[in-house]
This record gives C-alpha cells, structure tokens and sequence, in this order.
C-alpha cells in the first residue's frame, strides 16, 4: 500500500512553531548570530580545501547594525552566503537544516568547525519580533545575489539583487511597540550589548557593531580639552570561552574573575572544577563551590542550576536538571555541541544527553570534595561549615537513596578528638569491645558536653559525635549503620549488662520511690527508674525508642500546633545524696517529697533542653523551699 505523506498547513506550522518553541523573543537575536556564525565556519572549512577562499579563519566577522528611522536591525557575515536554491531548501521549509546537512556531510571532521544550528527552526523566531526579514545573500563562489523577503506566515519573494561579496546581510524590521511588548528596546545599543554578552558572548567570530565614543581634544577656544564624538567599530564578544580553554593556559585569578563577574560573586570560589568529556556525550564544565554561603541559599528564592551552553551559545541560565539537590551550591557553566539550542525546558528534563552529563558531573563534585577532604582539611572544614548542611539534607532526602554517596564526606564533633571528624575516622578509632557508634544530640556542642547522661560513657573514655543540628539525627537514622556498625544515642543507648543489673537491683530496693514518684508526675512521664549512666548529677530524662528530644524540638519548630511528643523517661541516680532526701521524704513528709519529686523532673527537663510545663509553678515550688 502506497503511504502517504504528511501535508501540514504551513502557515498555521509556522504560527505555533514562532509562538511556541522558544520563552523569551529576545533570543531572535542569538539564533540569527549563530546562524551567521554557521555561515561564517563554513566558509571557513571550505577554505582547507579550495585555495579560491583565500580567507583565513581571522578574516571572518558578524557585523551587527542598527537604523532606529527605518527601525532595522541588520546582521551581517561574510561566510558562505546563498544562492536560490538553498534559500528555496533552508528559509523556504520549515524544519530543513542546511546546518544539519553540512555537519552529517562533513562527519569527523566537524572537530575544526562549530556549527551551531541542526533543526531548521531558528531563523523564524525572528518573527516573534519583527514584521518583516529581509536576506539578501551571495554564495561564494556565484555571480549572482539574491534576496528573500517574507512578513511571515504568508510566504516569501525570491528576487535577483546587488551585493558584491559573498555572504548574507539580514534585516529585520521590527513590529510596532505595544502595549505589552517594547520592540524599540532592540534598537538601543545597550540592549543589544546586553543580548551579545548574554547569549553569544562565546561565538567564536568577532561580532562587531559601530559605536560612538567621546575622545577629548585640545580646544582653540578654552583651557578645556573639547569632547569630540566619534564612530568605532568595537567588538562586543569575548569569543573564546574560558571553558574551552586548557586549564594549564588559564591563570586562578582568570578563573576567579569569570567567576565573580559570571555569578555576582564578591568572594572567590573556594574550589574550581574543570571536565572535558568525549564519548557518549561530548562537552566541557567549569564548576565552582563558593567560598561563602549565598546569603538566600536555605531559602526557597535560592535557584540552582548550571548555565547550559551550546557551542558557546547559551541555551538556559540556571538549567536545574544539571545538578542534584545535595549539590545544589555548585555553580557553572556545561557546553555541549551535542545539545540543540531550541530544545525547551520540558523536553531538556527528558534529554539522554543531559541526564548522562548531570550524572557524571555528580560523581566528578563528590570525587573533588572527598580529594579536598583527603588532601585539604582545613579548606573542606570551610566548605563544611558553609555547605555541609545541604549534605546532610541530602542524605535524608528521597528515603536515603544517595547515603552510599554521601556518607563518606560527613562530618561531626568529636567529644575525645574535640575538633570535627569523618565517619571513618570514628569507626577506625573504636575499641574491640565496642560495638556501636555513639553519639549525642543538643544545641551546641558547649551544651551537650555538660549532659550529666553522657558522664558514665565519658569515664570509660568512649568517643561520642555531638549532633548539633535538627536534621543530624535523621542522618543518623538514615544511615542506620556504617561500615556495620549501628548508631546509638549516647543517652538512651542501653549500657552494659552489669549496670543493668545493678539497675534491676536498685529499682527492687527503692521500688517505694518509683511508684512515689511516678503517681506524682502521673501522665508527664512514660516511666521513673534507676539510671545505668549518671555519675554526679542526681537526674535525667531519656527518650526511649523512637523519636528524641531534639526532634521534637525540630517538629515543633516546623509545626508549632503539632503536639508530637517524645517520650520521657525519668531516671534518678540512686547513689545521689538528693535521692536519699526525697527517699526519707517519701515516708516523713510526703507532701515535701512530692515537691521534690516535681523539682527533680522540672530539673530534668530544663538539662533536656525542653520547656517546662509550668515554669512559674516551678519557681514557686523553689522559693517555697527557701522559707
Ligand atoms: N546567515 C546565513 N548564511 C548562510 N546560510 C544561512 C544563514 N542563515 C540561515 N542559513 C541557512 O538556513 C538554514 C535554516 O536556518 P535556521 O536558523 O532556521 O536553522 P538551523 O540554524 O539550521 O537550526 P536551528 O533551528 O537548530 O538553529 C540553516 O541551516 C542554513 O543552511
């Protein structure tokens, strides 16, 4: 069966492909400069082979211009021009890419050029803008000029025309202002400076427009040198992207330059990160970690992403896709001429291309910071302190699916060491008998260091990491383990069986006293009992399984209706001369014993770090005393 093709209404093709493939009009500009900037490269390929060229790749240039009376704005290139047939092929069907062709007819040997366009769509985005394009072009190499004329969707003329070298000169006229849209800005010289250094800033040919400067002169008339206006042509590109260049070329102040000026930095980067893929993918990174925190960055108005180039022109400001959310801080550029400039911001969340790239750049951040780690400490304590919460977010995050990343490159305090150390570095310390990484959770490490629960650990000289923020008890019931040893808070972690034995005995002995406390207290507390860990302080509060007290206060914050409580567990220290009181107490004068037994989970709880429930019952409770 004979198959049909397709037949598109191409007026209506063109409408939505104008209106809908790209976010922003001005990039009309940037697709019509690479366009000339193909033009341009292949010419310039020619010229390897066909000595008639006689230019070299410095001989060619875009010249940008302006007439704000007839309201035009004319690129010119002198590259490899058209003649009738192509302007029938390329301009006159949608979607045909004369680029295309010409980088699937050169094959390899597109190392040497840049070509830019591949889909054949680019020219029409300057209809988002203009009312009518006007190209008159001349191949190389042909006698005659031609010059194509559309106002868009209606169709186009193809006329004979004057032009006395070869390449291609497009005028586009702009559509009258509205409203809502101010078209006359492209016809101001900072606009279109502000459009170069934006989008083709990196397009390898110098694009130049005529500008007028002010140069002073010695005047006839008075002391005063006069100001003379005259015409320059200035070229607005820097052309050579510092990516493109060998990191052994460019100097750290080059790098730290781009970086402040490319991202509004005032600090250096702390770190510069440089890859050169070929392969699957072909592209080129520079990558930055800051030296200091953005002042928004654990805000929702903070924007990650990379800058997304292809072949030096740029496709998206902050492509987010690039990075991961543990990585978030890391800031950049990725050019790949792999990638089609009018790809939108849908399909490039989908492009295979872009999902291997991010991949690969995540693995190169995390193999740079754990060389920093190992080669660097005192840099990657600042990185910590400035970044190490986001790692810590993003071990938690997404059920703890990139711990086995992560992990490695975490840091603590260290209770013994009394500076910041690794998982490894702990579990490397631990003695043989002991089977669990300790650690305690507080406000401040001063704070934690002062837990009376941490004193038995302390005396038999075990190491404890101090958790010092909300989400460093997530992390550690995220990891649940490392290199198989589990982790245990250091103040509801069971002590060793001798305590609990003798905990046993003393919960027997001075049962009277438990319950006495217990029906006090009532609901406040889940359980009164002897404690296996307190040395010099006569209480402490525990938590028991499940939720801590840290993270209670961490929901609380959050959620400040929600009454997810943790556990409270009061434990006395039996061999505390305050015990003994309220133990003779409990059977003289019960009503004081309760007082005591108050005073003494209030005591609690204000170590815990937690609110009292009643604070000004419990300074009545204290002066009471004082009588
Ligand atoms: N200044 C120019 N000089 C020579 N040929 C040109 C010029 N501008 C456009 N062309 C031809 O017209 C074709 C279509 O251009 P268009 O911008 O629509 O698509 P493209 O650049 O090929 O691809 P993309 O849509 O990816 O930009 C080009 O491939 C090229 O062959």
């Amino acid at each position: 069966m004979a198959k049909e093709q397709f037949k598109a209404e191409s007026k209506r093709l063109l409408d939505l492909m104008i209106n809908s493939i790209y976010t922003h009009k001005e990039i009309f500009l940037r697709e019509i400069i690479s366009n000339a900037s193909d033009a341009c490269d292949k010419l310039c390929y020619q010229a390897l082979t066909d000595d008639s060229v006689k230019l070299t790749r410095k001989d060619f240039k875009i010249d940008l211009s302006v007439n704000k009376d007839a309201r035009t704005i004319t690129v010119t290139d002198n590259g490899i021009g058209m003649d009738k047939e192509d302007l029938e092929n390329n301009l006159g069907v949608i979607a045909s890419s004369g680029s295309y062709k010409f980088k699937q007819e050169v094959g390899d040997d597109t190392k040497d050029t840049d070509v830019i366009g591949q889909f054949g769509v680019g020219f029409y985005s300057a209809f988002m803008v203009c009312d009518q394009v006007t190209v008159r072009t001349r191949k190389f190499g042909s006698d005659t000029a031609y010059q194509w004329q559309s106002s868009g969707a209606d169709g186009y003329t193809v006329t004979e025309c004057d032009k006395s070298d070869a390449g291609t000169e497009v005028i586009m006229h702009l559509k009258d202002d509205t409203e809502d849209e101010h078209y006359s800005e492209f016809l101001e010289e900072w606009k279109l400076r502000e459009l170069i250094k934006k989008y083709s800033d990196y397009i390898r040919f110098p694009i130049r427009m005529a500008v007028t400067k002010t140069k002073k002169v010695a005047s006839c008339m008075s002391d005063k040198p006069d100001e003379v206006p005259y015409v320059e042509m200035e070229t607005l590109n820097s052309m050579v992207p510092i990516w493109q260049r060998k990191k052994a070329d460019v100097k750290p102040e080059e790098y730290n330059e781009f970086y402040r000026e490319k991202f509004h930095d005032f600090a250096d980067p702390q770190r510069v990160i440089t890859v050169s893929a070929e392969g699957a993918v072909t592209y080129k990174a520079l990558l930055f970690i800051p030296g200091a925190t953005p002042f928004d960055f654990y805000t929702k108005e903070y924007e990650k992403g990379l800058q997304l180039y292809s072949s030096g022109v740029l496709i998206m400001d902050k492509c987010p896709d690039l990075l991961p959310e543990h990585f978030r801080f890391v800031r950049g550029v990725v050019d790949s001429p792999d990638l089609s400039l009018n790809i939108s911001r849908e399909l490039l969340q989908h492009d295979r291309q872009l999902k291997v790239i991010a991949g690969n750049l995540e693995k190169k951040i995390k193999s740079e910071l754990a060389k920093m780690l190992k080669d660097e400490r005192e840099a990657y304590e600042t990185f910590w302190k400035n970044f190490g919460r986001q790692l810590k977010y993003g071990v938690v995050s997404e059920y703890g699916i990139h711990k086995d990343l992560l992990q490695d490159l975490l840091l603590f305090w260290s209770s013994t060491e009394k500076k910041l150390v690794t998982l490894d570095e702990y579990v490397s310390r631990m003695k043989e008998d002991q089977k669990v990484i300790y650690y305690a959770a507080g406000d401040t490490v001063d704070k934690i260091d002062k837990l009376p629960q941490l004193e038995a650990l302390k005396d038999q000289g075990v190491e404890i990491l101090y958790f010092t923020e909300e989400v460093d008890e997530f992390v550690a019931q995220t990891l649940r383990s490392y290199k198989d040893k589990e982790f245990r808070s250091a103040m509801d972690g069971a002590s060793d069986e001798s305590a609990q034995e003798k905990a046993k005995e003393e919960a027997d002995t001075h049962k009277d006293v438990f319950a006495f406390v217990k029906e006090t207290l009532g609901d406040a507390v889940a359980e009164v009992k002897p404690s296996t860990r307190l040395k010099s302080h006569p209480v402490c509060l525990t938590a028991g399984e499940g939720l801590s007290f840290e993270m209670e206060k961490y929901f609380q914050l959050m959620q400040p209706d929600n009454s997810i409580k943790a556990q409270r567990i009061l434990e006395l220290n039996t061999e505390h001369p305050a015990f003994t009181a309220l133990e003779n107490a409990v059977t003289a004068d019960p009503e004081k014993a309760k007082i005591y037994a108050k005073l003494l989970y209030d005591q609690a709880l204000l170590i815990a770090g937690l609110p009292l429930d009643d604070p000004s019952g419990y300074t009545d409770l204290v002066c009471g005393l004082m009588k």
